[in-house]
């Protein structure tokens, strides 16, 4: 299941190699301050195809999996997001806060297909994947977990996930369950199944693999959610909100299996309400207050940020 052999390889379905020479770039460089001089470029010549992706491997560090650029989503009068720009650091977990209407949903929404920003891109692995789709964007390896179908609720736990790669498989799914399409049926059957039995027991609900899904805990089905995306086998995953309604011994048991994944080399980004999770389980935090990027950074910096102690504390809701 380990992300770790996979590092670097993942960009191959889009043709662009990770920048080499990208040691000086930091993670605010990645989210915009590149975007300037490449525009510059852009209006002094016509920018062939070729270019255009050797310069967009060129602005992509391989460690920055995900870039938000100059994001902006509008609802009629209403700007929900307003020119955000930020980047998610490879193996990472990073988290996305800001009390209620700051915009969280829509940037995730706007990041995972759901809905096309007005402006502004998102690039995943070194691609542009701005306004792709759902499932376009999952098949590059960044999923949502509710994005992924939700469970069947009269089918078992087992068929859930024997379901979940055909819904939206990754390429290395495909490549581990048909190797160069060699193998016959069966075997590829077989493979698929040993995997879905891994991934059960790497979330501890192999015991209730013959349940119906639809009987299951509301954390129980967190855990389903979180085993199902990950049959997808993607890099990057958008966790929005996933320990509301899970109760503490399973919080305990879904944060461990974030944590082993993130050192198995997966990425987190996720929405989570509760403060102490953020702080506790993030390495990187990034707050928005009424569409905007209001501060990000370490946990112990915007603990003690003042605009962000405002931002909670005054006025706005929560
Ligand atoms: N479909 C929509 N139509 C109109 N306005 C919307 C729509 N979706 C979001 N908004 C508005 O956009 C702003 C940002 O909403 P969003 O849901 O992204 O915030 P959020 O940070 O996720 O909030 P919460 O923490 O409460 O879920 C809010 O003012 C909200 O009312």
């Amino acid at each position: 299941m380990s992300k770790d052999a996979d590092a670097g390889e993942e960009t191959d379905d889009v043709g662009v190699e990770p920048a080499v020479d990208a040691d000086a770039a930091t993670i605010a460089d990645a989210a915009g301050t590149t975007n300037a001089a490449s525009e510059e470029n852009a209006s002094t010549a016509p920018e062939t195809q070729d270019s255009r992706v050797e310069r967009e491997a060129a602005e992509t560090p391989p460690d920055v999996p995900l870039q938000v650029r100059n994001l902006r989503k509008t609802f009629g009068g209403i700007v929900a997001v307003d020119d955000v720009s930020f980047a998610v650091e490879a193996g990472t977990i990073t988290g996305l806060i800001g009390p209620n209407g700051a915009g969280k949903s829509t940037t995730f929404d706007c990041i995972a297909g759901a809905l096309e920003p007005d402006s502004g891109s998102v690039r995943f692995n070194g691609a542009d994947v701005t306004g792709f789709r759902p499932d376009q964007i999952a098949t590059r390896g960044l999923v949502r977990t509710f994005q992924i179908a939700r469970e069947l609720p009269e089918m078992t736990v087992l068929e859930n996930l024997m379901l979940a790669p055909t819904d939206q498989v990754g390429e290395q799914l495909w490549r581990s369950v048909m190797p160069g399409a060699r193998g016959s049926v069966i075997d590829q059957e077989r493979e698929l199944r040993e995997r879905v039995w891994e991934t059960l027991e790497f979330f501890e609900i192999d015991h209730l693999a013959r349940q119906k899904a639809g009987a299951l805990s509301g954390g129980q089905r967190k855990l389903l959610e979180m085993a199902r995306a990950l049959m997808t086998d993607p890099d990057l995953l958008l966790l929005d909100e996933p320990l509301a309604g899970v109760n503490p011994t399973l919080e305990e048991k879904l944060l461990d299996r974030i944590h082993d994944l993130r050192d198995q080399g997966y990425t987190f980004l996720l929405v989570e309400h509760d403060m102490d999770v953020i702080m506790d389980h993030c390495e990187h935090v990034i707050v928005m207050h009424q569409g905007s990027l209001l501060a990000e950074g370490p946990p112990t910096e915007i603990r003690s940020n003042e605009q962000v102690i405002d931002a909670y504390l005054g006025g706005s809701s929560e």
